[in-house]
């Protein structure tokens, strides 16, 4: 399905680093970073295996602080937040992790209402439900309202495990590996749903990603993590259109289409 068109505003760079860098005692794995997430765009991160894309990530949401560098997020400079503010921009910042996985006990109902509650303890009941059953609409999930997660296949899972991150209405998506463990079909099933978030929340979105159809349907740009700076950025197109063996290399291994 071709990818509906995105509204992005370039003078609007709802992320904005420059020179980050991070290390873990010897282990100098993002060695000068810029970036720049703007309003409404869905930027694609690929990268080996290891070279960092979980680091920049938790880094933004801030799970993990930067060596040297500065991140700003929304407008806030990470390295000076105090945790009042770091709160809310948890809020603000979505983060659906790789194996985000929901409470088994809970039915799905209760899965999607309970970031709600927890984050706005003064909703009505009438009003967490509206809420509830929005955004399962809005992931094409509504009829499973009442069911467990075991009842759901792997796909429908990664849906309500984005639903659970989006009830909130954050301004900023992180997805890391959001395809990985799915099959192709239901791979392109989540392609189209990234997109359709883009669209329904107006969403700026960082994917990180090793699947190149994933890269190709949802990315606006691309930009290619390479011995711990972006190196490449732009079109999929453009970003293997090069000699460069490295890129060559993690196209040939990554593609499958
Ligand atoms: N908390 C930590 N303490 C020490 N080393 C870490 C920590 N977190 C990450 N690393 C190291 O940082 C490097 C990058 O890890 P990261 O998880 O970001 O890779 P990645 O690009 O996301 O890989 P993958 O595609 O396999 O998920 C690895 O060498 C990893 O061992």
């Amino acid at each position: 399905m071709e990818k509906p068109k995105s509204h992005i505003d370039h003078n609007n760079a709802v992320i904005a680093i420059r020179g980050l860098k991070k290390s873990f005692e010897d282990n100098h794995v993002l060695r000068g970073v810029d970036l720049d997430l703007f309003q409404g765009e869905n930027l694609v991160v690929l990268g080996r295996s290891g070279t960092g894309k979980s680091v920049l990530i938790k880094i933004i949401s801030g799970l993990l602080t930067a060596d040297t560098g500065s991140v700003k997020v929304l407008g806030k400079d990470l390295n000076n937040i105090d945790s009042k503010e770091l709160r809310d921009l948890r809020v603000d910042v979505g983060f659906s992790f790789q194996g985000s996985a929901l409470y088994d006990s809970m039915t799905v109902r209760q899965n999607i209402e309970f970031p709600l509650v927890r984050n706005s303890p003064k909703l009505t009941r009438a009003e967490i439900n509206r809420q509830v059953e929005e955004v399962l609409d809005n992931v094409g999930l509504l009829q499973t309202i009442n069911q467990m997660p075991s009842e759901l296949s792997g796909g429908q899972r990664k849906r309500i495990g984005i639903a659970r991150t989006l009830v909130l209405k954050p301004k900023i998506m992180l997805y890391d590996e959001p395809t990985a463990g799915l099959d192709p079909i239901t791979c392109l099933d989540i392609n189209e749903l990234i997109n359709e978030v883009q669209q329904i929340y107006n969403t700026s979105s960082i994917i990180i990603t090793h699947d190149l159809t994933c890269a190709k349907t949802t990315g606006d740009r691309i930009v290619m993590l390479l011995d711990g700076r972006f190196e490449r950025q732009g079109s999929f197109e453009e970003v293997f259109d090069t000699n460069d063996e490295r890129v060559k290399a993690f196209y040939d291994y990554n593609f499958t289409d």
